[in-house]
């Protein structure tokens, strides 16, 4: 089967690799250059376990990249994978998603093709779909949504870091297709090679597109919220002297609470969990209805790193001293820096005059773009070089080894928002939320 992606960024290009990687052609599309470039050079546009080996494997071949939209008539099915980012007031900004669905339909129409299908990946807010990004297409390549033209929604919810295993083995898949039976079968089709790989059954939610883009937001409403509370409880348990980790691992064992997302910690970050809260809210809000749940939890979240370095200060004056930030990524695995909790992290310390040396296994230069003039070490030990304190933002496995390199502090101290120090004598240590 031949299918187009546009966008060659988190979602994009680990989907159109993974479908070229079981066995369809797959054409990637990208106004960015270098994404192209290294899509078609062999190498993965971004940092995802797995990834590298797929497009090395397939690249040239069943996935070739353009910045060029020509390979979208020549497909069958074309997933919509460009950014939806937040406007000022948090509402979703669509204008990208729209000049790249304008795009889709201007290629159509240069090449005469109709019964092509158009399925949205991106994540939009309920109607964007079939009021909005469907019918630009349709207007630009002249054809008409349901007869000549397909249109659907197909939302993703793979995770940073595990990217391609979530791909290639989802929870769920959700098509919705307003029972346009061309988007039905193409996307059963597109998925088939996927679903028969596996050894256990993937349940397909079959549905209207409004509902497919709101199970999108409400799982991710669901999730962060999960772990606002788990933050929530975290803090009171670290005012009662309580292990939070202890009390979370006992009511995950509660099938009906589930063991995963309870983490607690300095919160949730990220390109999708901020925005996608923030949408939804602004969505409910434009319908007249005050969410005040979810606001709950982004104030929760939003709190998190402030109450972090109030435990710094009870321990160390940062003023004109050096701190080391162990983690920058916004969850390990990754090297996206969007929304990471590091940004208000490093913002705090600046503001109490601190030198903030970070240290990150694979997001530094993305960092570095966001605060050029910090400082930034080669490893965790030349980041404690010379600390007067550490503060842990993300939970990277490398930090859970780490013992004789905060030797190399005067005094050590560490503020651990992610709980994954080991405490032990000599070290003056400080959990988030135990
Ligand atoms: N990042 C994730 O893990 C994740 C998971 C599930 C869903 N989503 C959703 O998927 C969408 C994409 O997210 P992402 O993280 O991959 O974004 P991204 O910013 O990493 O990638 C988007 C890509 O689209 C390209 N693009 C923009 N306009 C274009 C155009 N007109 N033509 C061709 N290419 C164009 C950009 O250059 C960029 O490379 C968003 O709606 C996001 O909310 C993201
Ligand atoms: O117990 C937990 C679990 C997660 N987090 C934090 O939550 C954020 C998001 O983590 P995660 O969900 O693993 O990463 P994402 O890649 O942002 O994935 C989310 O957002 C994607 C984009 O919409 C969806 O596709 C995924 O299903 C959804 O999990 C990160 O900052 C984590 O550190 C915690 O603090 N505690």
């Amino acid at each position: 089967m031949e299918i187009s992606v546009i966008g060659a960024g988190y979602v994009g290009a680990s989907v159109a690799a993974c479908f070229a990687d079981l066995g369809h052609d797959a054409a990637v599309v990208d106004i960015d250059e270098e994404r192209v470039a290294a899509i078609n050079d062999g190498r993965s546009p971004i940092h995802e376990p797995g990834l590298d080996e797929r497009v090395a494997r397939t690249a040239g071949d069943r996935l070739v990249a353009s910045t060029a939209y020509d390979p979208v008539p020549e497909s069958d099915l074309t997933f919509l994978a460009v950014q939806t980012p937040s406007n000022e007031d948090g509402s979703i900004d669509t204008s990208v998603a729209e000049a790249a669905a304008e795009m889709t339909g201007e290629a159509l129409a240069d090449a005469d093709a109709d019964d092509h299908a158009v399925v949205v990946k991106s994540t939009v807010i309920p109607g964007t779909t079939a009021d909005l990004l469907g019918p630009a297409v349709a207007d630009a390549a002249g054809l008409t949504v349901g007869e000549t033209l397909h249109v659907g929604v197909n939302p993703e919810f793979q995770r940073e870091g595990t990217a391609v295993a979530d791909f290639l083995d989802p929870d769920k898949l959700v098509f919705g297709h307003d029972d346009d039976p061309a988007v039905a079968d193409l996307l059963h089709e597109a998925y088939e090679p996927l679903r028969a790989a596996l050894d256990h059954e993937v349940p397909v939610v079959d549905t209207g597109t409004r509902e497919a883009e709101m199970i999108k937001y409400a799982n991710n409403a669901f999730l962060a919220s999960k772990v606002s509370l788990a933050n929530e409880l975290g803090n009171i348990c670290k005012r009662y002297g309580v292990d939070s980790y202890e009390v979370t691992r006992a009511i995950g064992l509660d099938d009906r609470i589930g063991a995963s997302f309870l983490r607690s910690g300095v919160g949730w970050g990220g390109s999708c969990f901020p925005k996608d809260a923030d949408a939804l809210i602004a969505a409910a809000r434009a319908a007249d209805y005050e969410p005040e749940l979810l606001q709950a939890a982004v104030n929760v979240n939003d709190r998190q790193p402030g109450l972090l370095l109030d435990l710094l200060d009870e321990h160390v004056d940062a003023a004109g001293e050096r701190v080391a930030v162990l983690g920058l990524s916004f969850k390990p695995g990754t090297d996206d820096v969007r929304n990471s909790r590091a940004i208000p992290v490093i913002e705090g310390l600046r503001e109490r005059g601190a030198t903030v040396v970070g240290y990150d296994p694979v997001a530094t230069e993305n960092m570095r773009a966001v605060f050029p003039d910090a400082e930034y070490a080669d490893s965790a030990a030349a980041a404690l070089d010379g600390a007067r304190a550490a503060v842990v933002v993300t939970d990277w496995d490398e930090f859970a080894a780490l013992d004789a390199e905060f030797d190399a502090m005067a005094e050590p101290v560490v503020v651990d928002g992610r709980r994954i120090v080991e405490r032990r004598e000599g070290l003056t240590y400080e959990g988030l939320t135990w």
